[in-house]
């Protein structure tokens, strides 16, 4: 059995994909006009993360910047996999991921997801959405910025973390993270480029206590799948 396949949360995964494909869209095609390259246009993003990251945020409040289908499926069954009981998510956006995530959680028999985000707003939706998924009882929204949000009451057995928030602090979160996490434990960055805050280097250094690689699809994201072996 699984309920992203049918049902009332795939009905909900459907409409939220509608709606952020279209709110999204100015985005997607301001990027396909622009003379710059991918690459430059990551480099500008990490230059704006480190001048004013709230200000850059607060700049996407309307735009969901959301995991695709694809990768939500993969998050789903990730979680599935790994029977994992506690998960956590750094930026939640809109709540997609969040759904994906928390769904494989209550197709388990339950457990527990705790996800932050910036901007406050954005968070009052992810909640909403949340909520006619039927995942309410599940899910734990935390507003603010995930160094803050994050610190303590995330429990002491992670199975699952999803890096999808400021590139340039996954590493800073995984650190906050990492005592908590159990061995074997699942990290999944999205967007985990490597000119970003030295989490690539970290995670690829087996002496840190991890094997990690990059993730087949959505090739340009910067997808990457971790492990913890310690
Ligand atoms: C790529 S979006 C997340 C998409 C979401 N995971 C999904 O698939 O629907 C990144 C989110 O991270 C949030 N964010 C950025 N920096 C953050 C921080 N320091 N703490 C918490 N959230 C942050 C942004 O507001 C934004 O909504």
């Amino acid at each position: 059995m699984n309920s992203i396949s049918d049902g009332q949360v795939a009905e909900v995964l459907e409409r939220l994909h509608r709606e952020a494909e279209a709110a999204d869209a100015p985005l997607a095609a301001s990027a396909a006009s622009e003379a710059a390259t991918r690459e430059e246009r990551i480099t500008q993003l990490l230059k704006d993360e480190a001048s004013d990251l709230k200000s850059t945020y607060r700049g996407f409040a309307e735009n969901f910047l959301n995991v695709s289908p694809d990768f939500g499926r993969f998050l789903y069954m990730c979680a599935r996999a790994c029977k994992a009981k506690c998960i956590v998510e750094f930026g939640s956006s809109m709540g997609i991921s969040t759904i994906y995530l928390a769904t494989a959680l209550r197709d388990m028999g339950g457990g527990r997801l705790i996800g932050t985000d910036l901007v406050p707003s954005k968070v009052e939706r992810a909640r909403a959405n949340v909520a006619a998924a039927g995942l309410s009882g599940i899910v734990e929204l935390r507003v603010g910025d995930a160094r803050e949000t994050l610190k303590s009451g995330v429990g002491d057995d992670i199975d699952m973390v999803l890096l999808d928030g400021a590139f340039t602090l996954y590493l800073d979160v995984l650190k906050l993270l990492e005592p908590h996490l159990k061995p074997g434990a699942i990290i999944i960055g999205e967007n985990a480029f490597e000119q970003a805050s030295g989490y690539i280097d970290y995670v690829r250094n087996p002496q840190n206590g991890y094997l990690s690689q990059p993730l087949p699809f959505d090739a340009g994201r910067g997808n990457e799948l971790t492990i913890r072996t310690s």
